[in-house]
This record gives structure tokens, sequence and C-alpha cells, in this order.
């Protein structure tokens, strides 16, 4: 590129000096090699003047060492003095309170691949070796479809507040999501992350930290303050008192003006009609407030809220960071009040880094390259505008911001601290290679036994299930629809079905009836688990991955505190229905009848727990429900006759809930009826309860068998539904 390609490209920059005039280069010519990205994040760079040179260095390691991953809260390990802990001290008790966080040569593609894909294509014979030698090479996944974050470097000190900050599509959130480990499954990240010099993993870093995401989940039956005592109940240090969690329950909603709403439940947007989205907007950033974390990440924590709470909600966020917090945020168009907060800025364009350091730094940064803020404007708005690809000049803008990010690499500012970096990490290679104090990785080492959970399992239990058992009470869908829709369904069916009598037609209407219970329950609770369960499934997979409880507790939990709905349902429906269609009137057959139904609501259930966890969303899942619900009632025996079924069908029959509960309904009907009005002579018309059995293919022999198949139906769709879920919850570290 000559030199008048340049100020064509980038009119802003036309003023700029001679020497600070940026050359050419693109990301990955930086001058921070991969090697020295390496030494340079895992080994730290802290050399914040706050905590400055070798001391603080020492002091911050000294920290971790005695108060190592922070899964428990009280007593730490060591003496506190600086010498090691004992080996029998409970060295990864306590979280340590300082935290310098930082993340070199990060690199993000979309790889057009979802996680199961990727896991498949590197288990196929053959390729195993071919995807490893890909994503080796810098990172780079053997097919990737875009480059969205481009060898980012950056460190984050405690008692600083820093933002990330730069136009629509820049790379933020992108950028956040990889420094929490929580990219998604469709884009592959590399890159070191380090915590006060040591490579961290998935595991501790979320229990060091909390993460305020762009968008709000809750579960929306729930009122504000319910929701925060459940985040307190499971993300407070274990041994901090009961009474003490409320009291900071009732400070965080004081603090973010949350007291007017807080008996409000909270809503779903086009269902329910709840607190506001400035007001949710607070209560999620409440909700990782509340456990005082030292690191803390907030995606976008302004978006939607007005000036005033905006500024507030910065100054939460300011006060923490004054704390000794290390607090790092995305901000779409601070105002120049909370511009005036940051203590750091980190300006991102087309996803590589434009500048890190003070704003008042920036300032002069822009200032020499020619593009000054003019006074009385808001600098956040002239760099977001700056850095930003206008699309009617897209190749100019794109030429712009490599010109400002090549600049600032080799700017003394950019220089200075690619220095510092290096600086402090050779001091601390030189510290590990002697094998002194700092030698080992308290992360590495304690990331195995580090558990990401801040409550015991029994805590996390007894609140995941108090909440689960208040949504159930509370989800109308759940309760209330359910009920009348059972109500208006059975009433219907006992109408049409009425008065049936023991002749030749009264079999055909109660054998039809019979069936028509299966469906019913089939359908209506598959339906409802779906639409229910799969709708809250985002809520889950990101409370789980706060490090807030594990997935078998969740499931035990939502699973126990349906129990009673997908009882009642089904008594409800045999009682209203089961004597007015006029079944086998013994008492006992009713409620052999009524528990045959019960079974079969339940296996459903269980089926669409299944469907819910294997389906990305709940359009996905009420997409394939019906479809392979569809097989197991063709094998129900009403339809196709038991005896019909093609032999290479034979074993998709015997996962069919519709079999098992058809056949044993029949049994409980039929069995013992010997004799049966026939109008006239016809041969088709059974004599009695018996020959009808044997028509359709069963067997009174079978009635325990059938039984047994339902419960280990349950348990068996159950049990898959688990370990989908399981799957789906694994973390990348
Ligand atoms: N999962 C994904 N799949 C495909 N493209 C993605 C994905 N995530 C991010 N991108 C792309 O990467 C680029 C950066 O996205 P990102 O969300 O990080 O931007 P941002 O700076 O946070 O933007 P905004 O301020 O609008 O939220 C965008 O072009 C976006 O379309």
């Amino acid at each position: 590129m000559t030199a008048s390609d340049e100020q064509e490209s980038a009119p802003l920059l036309e003023a700029a000096p001679a020497h600070s005039r940026p050359r050419k280069s693109s990301y990955s010519t930086l001058p921070c090699d991969r090697q020295r990205c390496t030494k340079a994040c895992t080994h730290g760079s802290l050399s914040d003047p706050g905590y400055g040179a070798a001391d603080t260095v020492h002091n911050l390691k000294r920290d971790f060492l005695i108060n190592g991953c922070g899964a428990g809260g009280g007593g730490g390990g060591g003496s506190g003095d600086g010498t090691p802990p004992r080996a029998d001290s409970p060295r990864l008790g306590m979280r340590p309170d300082r935290l310098v966080y930082s993340w070199c040569d990060m690199n993000a593609f979309v790889t057009g691949e979802e996680r199961g894909q990727r896991w498949w294509r590197r288990l196929r014979p053959g390729r195993a070796a071919e995807a490893r030698d890909a994503e080796n090479g810098a990172g780079r996944p053997a097919h990737p479809v875009k480059h969205i974050l481009k060898g980012v470097n950056g460190t984050a000190y405690p008692g600083e507040l820093l933002a990330i900050m730069g136009a629509s599509g820049a790379g933020k959130t992108t950028l956040l999501n990889a420094l929490m480990f929580r990219s998604p499954s469709n884009v592959s990240v590399s890159g070191q992350r380090a915590v006060n010099g040591f490579p961290v993993t998935s595991n501790a870093l979320t229990a060091l930290s909390a993460y305020v995401q762009q968008d709000d989940l809750f579960i929306g039956t729930l009122t504000v303050k319910e929701h925060l005592t459940f985040q307190a109940l499971v993300r407070m240090d274990r041994n901090i008192p009961y009474e003490q969690r409320m009291r900071r329950v009732q400070e965080v909603i004081t603090e973010l003006a949350l007291t007017k709403c807080q008996h409000t439940i909270i809503g779903v947007p086009g269902r329910i009609k709840g607190i506001s989205g400035g007001e949710m907007k607070r209560l999620s950033f409440a909700s990782e407030v509340l456990t005082d974390p030292p690191l803390m990440f907030c995606d976008e924590p302004t978006s939607g809220l007005d000036s005033f709470m905006a500024q507030n909600v910065v100054l939460v966020l300011k006060n923490m960071a004054l704390k000794g917090k290390t607090v790092v945020c995305t901000i779409h168009q601070p105002s120049s009040e909370v511009f005036a907060l940051f203590d750091k800025i980190l300006l991102m364009a087309e996803g590589r880094v434009a500048y890190l350091g003070t704003p008042e730094g920036a300032c002069n940064f822009f200032k020499e390259m020619g593009a000054s803020c003019p006074s009385n404007y808001n600098p956040a708005d002239f760099f977001i505008q700056l850095l930003a690809v206008v699309p009617t000049r897209e190749e100019a803008c794109k030429q712009t911001i490599e010109l400002v990010c090549d600049a600032f690499q080799r700017s003394e500012e950019g220089l200075r601290l690619a220095a510092e970096v290096e600086n402090v990490a050779d001091t601390q290679v030189k510290a590990v290679m002697a094998g002194g104090l700092w030698g080992e990785n308290p992360w590495q080492t304690a990331d195995a036994s580090c558990s990401p959970y801040k409550a015991s399992w029994i805590a996390q239990f007894r609140a995941v299930f108090w909440r689960s058992w208040l949504s159930v009470l509370k989800e109308p869908i759940l309760i209330r629809v359910r009920m009348l829709q059972t109500l208006m369904v059975s009433l219907m069916i006992g109408i049409i079905y009425f008065g049936q009598e023991l002749n030749q037609d009264g079999v055909m209407n109660i054998n039809g009836a019979l069936f028509i219970f299966l469906t019913n329950m089939t359908f209506q609770n598959v339906f409802a688990v779906i639409s229910v369960f799969c709708s809250e499934l985002p809520v889950f997979m990101r409370e789980h991955f706060n490090g807030m409880y594990r997935t078998d507790i969740y499931f035990i939990c939502k699973t126990m505190a349906e129990i009673p709905i997908f009882i009642a349902i089904p008594v409800l429906f045999t009682s209203i229905s089961y004597y007015l269609v006029g079944f086998n009137p013994s008492v006992d057959r009713f409620f052999v009848a009524t528990a045959i139904v019960m079974l079969v609501a339940n296996v459903a259930t269980s089926f669409g727990y299944l469907i819910s966890c294997v389906s990305t969303s709940v359009t996905m899942a009420l997409s394939i429900g019906p479809p392979v619900v569809i097989p197991f009632l063709l094998f129900g025996g009403f339809f196709l006759n038991t005896g019909s079924v093609p032999e290479y069908f034979t074993w998709l029959s015997y996962l069919s809930w519709f079999r098992y509960g058809n056949e044993a309904l029949l049994i409980n009907q039929w069995s013992g009826i010997d004799h049966i009005d026939c109008m006239d002579s016809n041969s088709t018309c059974p004599r009695n309860g018996q020959v009808i059995l044997e028509t359709l293919s069963f067997s009174e022999n079978d009635f325990t068998m059938d039984i047994c198949s339902l419960f280990g139906l349950i348990a068996g769709f159950r049990f898959l539904a688990f370990l989908a879920l399981l799957v789906r919850t694994l973390r990348s570290d």
C-alpha cells in the first residue's frame, strides 16, 4: 500500500505524524509471537503500578497458594505470612481476593460445526490426527468459516474497571465468552488464559468469577426475591450462615433499586407479564454481584437501561473495583459520565485490539495518529465511530482499522506493555525454574480436585428442589392449564363414549376408549414436558456453567418436583371418565386402570425429557416429538395387530409404551368377563373377554411383564435423557 492509498483509505489519520504512522501488517506478524505470548501470559503480566514489580508477584502468588481455588469460603490453609501451607491444610479452601487475569493470542473461529460434530470428526479413524494437526496450527480449526478474534492480548488488574469497547460486531462478546470458556459450540477458541500468571481452566475460573451475560435468563414464575434467595443459597460460600445470606440479598436489592419489585413475578416475555426490561437487567446483575466475586465479567450490563440506571450499574462495578476486585465489562456507547468511571479501556475492531490502556492514553494515542477527539465530544462515541465499519465504505474502514491496530502494537504504549509483560514473565520463569515457592501451578493442580460449585451436594439439592417445587406450583402450564385440559378431555371422552354395554358394539367402543386414554396421556405429557422443561434448559445450562449446581441434582430435583403433577393428572382423568364410559365396574379394576394410565403418563413424561434433552431448542423438540411418537403408537396393538408387526420392527415394538399399556388395560378390562352379548350368530362377535384378548394377540400371562416393562421404560428413557443432558453440560477446558 502506498502512502497515498493510506491517506485515501484512512482520512481520519491523514494528519498523523510520520514517526507514528503505522506500517501495514497482519495479526499473524504480531511482535508478540506465539512462544513469547505463552510465556508472558501464563507466567503473568503483573506490571500494574498499584501492584507493581516482584513484590506484587510474590504477594499474589502467596495469596494463591494460601487460599487456592475458591470452592469453599472460610479458612485458608496457609499461615498468611508468606510461608507455604502445611501439607494437611485445606489449601484450596478459600478463594484469593486479588486476581490479575491475562489472556494472550486469543483466536476464535466460527467452524460451522456443532460440538457433537466436532467430536465425531475427531473420533473417526484416520481423521483424528488430521483434526489434531489442523487445530494445533495456530489454533485454527480444520474447517474454519470465519476468523472472529485475531490474536487478542490483554490483562485486567485488581482494583481496576476495564471496559471493552468497540462497534457492533467488533468481537467484544466473543472475547468475553472466550475469556470465560463459554464460547458457543460452533466457535473454536485458542489462546492462553492465566490468573496471576498461572494457566487457568474452566472449573477454576468458574469458582473465582461471575459473568453477567447479555441476555437475561430466569425462571419467570419466581419473584425477584425468590430468585435472589435461590442464588444466595447456591452461590455464596458454603460456610456463610443463612441469615447473612439473606442480609446480602436485601443489600443487593437496595443497591440495585429492586425494592419496589422484590415481590413481583419476574415474568416470561410474551407469556407471563412481570418486571420491566430494565429491572430484569438489574436483576441479572444483582444475581452476579451477590457473591462479591474477586473477578467479574459483564457483557453489556447497561443495555436497555436509562442513563441514570446505567450509571448506577457502572458505579456498582466501579465500587467493586475500588474494593480490589478485577472487573471487565463490554459496553456499547457509554455516556461521558460512565466513560469517566473506567480505569482502562480495551478498544476492539474487527476482532483485533486497537488500544488497551487508560482513557487519557487513548485520547493521546489517537491524537498522535492525527485523529484527536474534538472537545465537548464524548470520547467513547469518537473511538467507536472511528473504529466502525461503515457499510458504504467497508474497504476503507477496514484499512483504517488495520492501520490503527498495527500502530498500537508499535506505539510507545503498546511496546511498553509488551516489554513489561515480558520482564515480569522472565522473573517468574526464573523463580519457577529455580524450583522456588512458586514452582507449582495451583490452578492446574487444583483443577482436578477443585469443584466449581460453592454449595455442598446436599445444599445444592435442597435449594434446587425448593426452586423446582416453587416453579412447578407457580407454572400455569403445568398446573392450571393441564388440570383444565384434563377436565375437559376426560369429560368429552366420558360423554362421547357414555354408558357402553358388554355387547358387540360395546367391545369396539371400549377398546377404542382405552386406546384414547393412552394417546391422550402420551401427547398431553410429552408436549407439557417439552414446553416447560425444554424452555427452562437454557436457564439450567447457564446456571450450571456459572458453577451453581450439578447436572444430576437439577435432573433429580426437577423429576421429583414434578412427580405429584404426573400422578394427579392421570388420577383426575381416569376418575372422571372411567365410570362414565362404563368400563369394568369392579373397584379394584378401576384402581388398576388408574395405575396403568399413571405409568403410561410417566413413560410419556420420561420420553418428553429425552426429546427435550437431545433437542437444541423448543421448536426442534416440538418438531421431532410427534413423528417419533407415531411408530410407538402404531405398535400399540390398536391400529396394527401385535402379531402382525414386521420382524425387522419387533425391537421397536418392545419400546412401545402403547403396546404394554394397551395390553395391560385390555387384560384389566376383559379378564374374567365370561359373556358378551352377541346380537346375531355372526362368527366375528367375541363371546367372552378371553376371545377379545386372543384376537388382539394379547395374553393374560403377560400382565406382570407389561407393568414391569412400563417401569423399565420410565427408568430407561429418563436415564437416557439424563445422559443426553450430561453430554450437553460437559465443560470445555
Ligand atoms: N456463534 C457464532 N456464529 C457465527 N458468527 C458469530 C458467532 N459469534 C459471533 N459471530 C460473529 O462474530 C462477530 C463478532 O460478534 P460479537 O457478538 O462478538 O460482536 P460484539 O462486538 O459483541 O457485537 P455487539 O456489540 O453487537 O453485541 C460478528 O460478526 C458475529 O456475527
